[in-house]
């Protein structure tokens, strides 16, 4: 399958999402460029990678979330395209209005910088399938900006929607209700903190993450 990573000034984790792309499609991503204003053709899902895009100035992701490739990558994502942020990539998306609530600083003011547990909430989403419910899957952080908020209100519905998708089952970052990984209304794009692009083979001591590209590519028909 097509792929592409959007790539920022300042983003830094592209290269890694693009080889776990790869490992996983046996094709290599397409690399776009922000200031591109339309996806490649026949592209069946969007990586937005982590990293510190404009050099997190103004507030993580934000600057990037108006570049203009995002208005391609908004509208496609409203057509149903998948679409993956991880990190900063997930900040872009909700300060592009793709998701839900905003990843504040880290309740410790730290960066963190670490292998992390999480427990999948939902193991039905398009991104979590090959997981089970409830399973406590590591994958590393790498962030200052992790800590997750929403109104009560937002939060109640992202959890009776079913629209958590992974949770930290550790102290992180403070983020609301533990909440790591969120997805879109209709399921068809993920933002979330941790890298499981940086946890797909076992010499990077784990290989935890290469299943959330697996079921995707499944359930994308790939
Ligand atoms: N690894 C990343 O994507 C870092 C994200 C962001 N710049 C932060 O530190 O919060």
């Amino acid at each position: 399958m097509k792929t592409a990573v959007i790539v920022f000034p300042g983003s830094n984790c592209d290269r890694d999402i693009a080889v776990a792309l790869e490992r996983v499609t046996g094709r290599a991503p397409a690399m776009v460029w922000h200031r591109d204003t339309e996806l490649p053709e026949g592209v069946g899902l969007v990586a937005v990678p982590g990293g510190f895009s404009y050099g997190d100035y103004l507030r993580s992701g934000a600057m990037a979330a108006r570049s203009p490739i995002m208005r391609a990558v908004a509208s496609g994502a409203e057509r149903g395209l998948p679409v993956l942020g991880v990190c900063n990539g997930f900040q872009v998306l909700t300060e592009a209005g793709l998701l839900p609530g905003a990843l504040m600083r880290n309740a410790g003011l730290n960066f963190v910088c670490r292998d992390v547990t999480l427990a999948v909430d939902n193991a039905q989403s398009a991104f979590t399938s090959r997981y089970a419910a409830g399973e406590r899957v590591v994958f590393p952080v790498a962030h200052h900006d992790g800590n997750y908020v929403a109104d009560a209100d937002t939060l109640d519905r992202l959890e009776g929607e079913g629209r958590v998708a992974f949770r930290y089952a550790e102290p992180v970052n403070g983020s609301a209700r533990d909440i790591a990984g969120v997805l879109s209304a209709q399921g068809n794009v993920l933002g979330l903190m941790p890298h499981p692009e940086r946890r797909v083979e076992p010499a990077h001591g784990g290989d935890d993450g290469r299943r959330l590209f697996e079921g995707l590519l499944e359930a994308v028909g790939a």
